[in-house]
C-alpha cells in the first residue's frame, strides 16, 4: 500500500533522511523505532505530504504522492487518519466537537448523523458518554482515546501515529497499545506508529523499521527484528537509551 523508496530530506544543508527505502504492509501495523531527533516525525510528515522530499518517492497504491497538486493532495489525505506528538485536543470545545471537528470540515452530513458517528467513535476507544466533557476533565490516557476517536472519525485506510504511549504511565500505555490493536484488527487499517516504548513495540508490530543514520538499517517482522544483528538493534533490545550519533557511532556500542 505505501513504499517509500530512497528518500532524502535535508534541513538547512543537514540530511535527515539519506535515502530511506520501507515498504509498509496494507492492514498491519508497522511500527518505527529510532533515537530522538533522527527523522522519524520526518519520514510520517513525508508519508501524508506535510514534506516535500528533497529526492525519492512516497507511493500510495502506487501513485507518488510528492508529484500531486494540492487538489490531489488533499484527496489522498481523506484516507489518513493522525494522531501527531502535537496534535493535542482543541481545549475550548468538547470531547464530542473535537471528535465531529472533520466530519464538519470534510463531510456535508446532517447534525442528528454527526453526533450518531460521534457518538461510535467514542464508543470504539471506550469513551462513549464522555462527548459533554472538556478536554480539561480527562486524564492523559483518555485525552490519547479521545485524539483517537478524532482520528478515525472519517473512517481512514491509513492511521499515523506518532508516539502514541508517550507521558503514559506503563498500564495506561498497555491499555492504548491494546486500542491501537482492536481498532487496527476492527477497522482494517493500514498502520504506521512511531514509538520509543520497547514493550509497546513488541506488543503492536507486526513489522518493526530501525531508522538509524537516515536509512532503515534494521526491518522485519518481531521475530526477525529480534534476531538482527546490529549494536543499535541489540541496544534497543536491551531497554537501554538511543546513543547520541556524534557521541557514540554505532559500531562503538557494545
Ligand atoms: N521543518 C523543519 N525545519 C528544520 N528542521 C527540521 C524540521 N523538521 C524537523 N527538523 C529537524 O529534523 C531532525 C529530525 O526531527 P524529527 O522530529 O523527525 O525527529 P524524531 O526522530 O521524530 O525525534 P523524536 O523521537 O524526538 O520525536 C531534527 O534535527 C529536527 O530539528
Amino acid at each position: 500500500m505505501i513504499r517509500i523508496a530512497n528518500l532524502h530530506k535535508s534541513f538547512n544543508g543537514q540530511p535527515v533522511l539519506r535515502g530511506v527505502n520501507l515498504h509498509v504492509p496494507a492492514g498491519k501495523i508497522t511500527v518505527i523505532v529510532g533515537r530522538s531527533g533522527g527523522g522519524k516525525s520526518v519520514l510520517l510528515k513525508h508519508i501524508i505530504g506535510l514534506v516535500q522530499p528533497d529526492a525519492g518517492q512516497i507511493l500510495v497504491d502506487g501513485v507518488d504522492i510528492g508529484t500531486l497538486r494540492e487538489k490531489e493532495l488533499f484527496e489522498v489525505r481523506k484516507r489518513f487518519g493522525y494522531l501527531f506528538q502535537d496534535a493535542a485536543l482543541f481545549d475550548s470545545m468538547t470531547v464530542g466537537e473535537n471528535v465531529a471537528f472533520p466530519l464538519r470540515e470534510h463531510r456535508r452530513l446532517p447534525e442528528h448523523r454527526i453526533r450518531e458517528i460521534v457518538e461510535e467513535k467514542l464508543a470504539l476507544v471506550g469513551l462513549e458518554g464522555h462527548g459533554r466533557k472538556m478536554p480539561s476533565e480527562l486524564s492523559g490516557g483518555m485525552r490519547k482515546r479521545a485524539g483517537l476517536a478524532r482520528a478515525i472519525a472519517l473512517d481512514p485506510e491509513i492511521l499515523l501515529f506518532d508516539e502514541p504511549t508517550t507521558g503514559l504511565d506503563p498500564i495506561m500505555t498497555e491499555t492504548i497499545d491494546n486500542l491501537v490493536i482492536q481498532t487496527q484488527k476492527r477497522l482494517g487499517l493500514t498502520c504506521v506508529v512511531i514509538s520509543h516504548d520497547i514493550g509497546s513495540t513488541f506488543r503492536i508490530a507486526h513489522k518493526i523499521a530501525l531508522l538509524y543514520e537516515g536509512i532503515i538499517a534494521a526491518e522485519g517482522n518481531p521475530f526477525e527484528f529480534s534476531q538482527v544483528d546490529h549494536p543499535i538493534v541489540n541496544r534497543f533490545l536491551r531497554g537501554l537509551s538511543w546513543p547520541q550519533h556524534d557521541l557514540e557511532p554505532a559500531g562503538e556500542v557494545s
